[in-house]
């Protein structure tokens, strides 16, 4: 047997695993880097929390990453290129990280790989008959596992797709495990480039649980920051306080069908972006709307989007707990008007949960790995889009 292999074997069998996940999200802003100690698997998980670290992308990889992200058309020779750089990259982000937490990389058993997203194209939104639901994430994880000598688990969304999901959202799989609680309906909402929420019902019935993409989070006050500001993030949103909603554009940018399509469905940059914003602001007359304004008008639209799809699994007399976590929990304008329009619900950060919401999306894909090897058993009916699979391709060092 190859000893690689015996190695994958004897991981697999062990009752803990020590587990770095990772996650470039659609913000570009850096690598989440998460070292977990997961003990057992399915709903018998244990994640601690070891190390967190988020690596900033310099301007010069965002750039390039953007030049390829999230648009129809592109250089087809610098997706190529940037497949193994960015996979070279995130390999040597985890061995300086180790090295700053003084671990050795032996004393890590897998690196479980997100990889950046580059397109990310459902048939809702490619709208193309004889194609199929279709995700891309760069950064090979043979390049992550060669670099830095650890067995790597990655390309988690493909067989989510092969067994007729969208790619996305993963995040059921692990917020299931992690954070179900008999007696308590859960909320886990993640405020990233796009917002989704995963919905964990009392009765803990893994069949009614799913997660939810519900459209934009950051990604476009991001945009907007960088064009008014000229800064990657409207920085507690002090820009947005200082605005007022526009009516007549809220309402403009809130007719897509997305919003109405039936739950779990995914979406992202390639429909929610600068061009978007244009039309609806075409379409509603507001194009010399002062950057205030617009951004407050941004941060309500991210919000009310939120919110009515939240809305979308409460029951009257039923008392319900949102979990946030990612970077849009840190912005208080979103934040506040989340709160002003649920105020029946208790609101919280992952972290009252023993998660940081910052290093959620990371521990997640640890998770993954983590049910990759140790688990597999567990099923979430039969609800389409949610398919009974357990996600990653491994590769090996050598
Ligand atoms: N203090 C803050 N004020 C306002 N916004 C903030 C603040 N801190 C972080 N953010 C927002 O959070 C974003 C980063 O969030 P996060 O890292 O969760 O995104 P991501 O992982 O790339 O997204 P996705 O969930 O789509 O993959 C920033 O780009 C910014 O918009
Ligand atoms: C295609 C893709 O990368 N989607 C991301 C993105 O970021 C948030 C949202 O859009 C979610 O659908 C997903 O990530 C999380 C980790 C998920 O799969 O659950």
């Amino acid at each position: 047997m190859n000893p690689q292999i015996q190695c994958l074997y004897h991981i697999a069998q062990k009752p803990e695993r020590r587990i770095i996940g990772l996650m470039s999200g659609t913000s570009l802003d850096g690598l989440d880097i998460a070292l977990c100690h997961i003990s057992d698997s399915g709903p018998g998980t244990f994640v601690t929390l070891e190390r967190f670290s988020t690596v900033p992308y310099d301007d010069e990889l965002k750039a390039d990453i953007r030049t390829i992200f999230a648009k129809t058309e592109i250089e087809f020779e610098q997706l190529c290129l940037l497949n193994p750089y960015i996979g070279r990259l995130h390999g040597q982000m985890i061995l300086d990280c180790l090295r700053s937490w003084d671990i050795e990389p032996s004393e890590v058993d897998i690196v479980a790989s997100h990889g950046q997203t580059v397109y990310h194209a459902p048939k809702s939104q490619h709208r193309r008959d004889k194609f199929p639901n279709a995700t891309l994430q760069i950064g090979d994880g043979d390049h992550v596992a060669a670099v830095t000598g650890i067995i790597t688990i990655s390309d988690f969304r493909q067989k989510h797709v092969a067994h007729g999901g969208e790619g996305a959202p993963l995040a059921v799989y692990g917020d299931y495990f992690m954070f179900s609680k008999k007696g308590e309906n859960r909320l886990l909402l993640n405020m990233g480039g796009i917002a989704n929420f995963t919905y964990l019902p009392a009765d803990e019935d893994a069949s009614r649980v799913f997660t939810t993409d519900t459209g934009p989070g950051n990604t476009i006050l991001d945009a907007y920051a960088r064009k008014l500001l000229n800064k990657p993030y409207d920085e507690d949103g002090k820009l947005a306080a200082q605005g007022q909603v526009n009516k007549e554009l809220l309402n403009a940018l809130k007719i897509n069908p997305f919003f109405d399509a039936p739950f779990p469905k995914t979406t992202g940059p390639e429909v929610f972006n600068m061009t978007y914003v244009e039309e609806a602001q075409i379409r509603s007359q507001t194009t010399s709307l002062p950057g205030a304004d617009l951004m407050a008008t941004l941060v309500q639209f991210s919000a009310d989007t939120i919110v009515d799809a939240i809305k979308r699994v409460m029951h009257d007399g039923e008392t319900y707990s949102i979990y946030m976590s990612g970077g849009g929990m840190h912005n208080p304008v979103l934040t506040k008007a989340l709160q002003q329009k649920l105020p029946n619900c208790t609101f919280g950060r992952t972290d009252d949960l023993g998660i940081s919401g910052d290093a959620k999306e990371a521990v997640l894909f640890a998770v993954l790995a983590n049910e990759s090897l140790a688990g597999g058993g567990t099923s979430f009916g039969d609800r389409q889009g949610v398919p009974n699979v357990t996600m990653g391709k491994v590769s090996f060092p050598k």
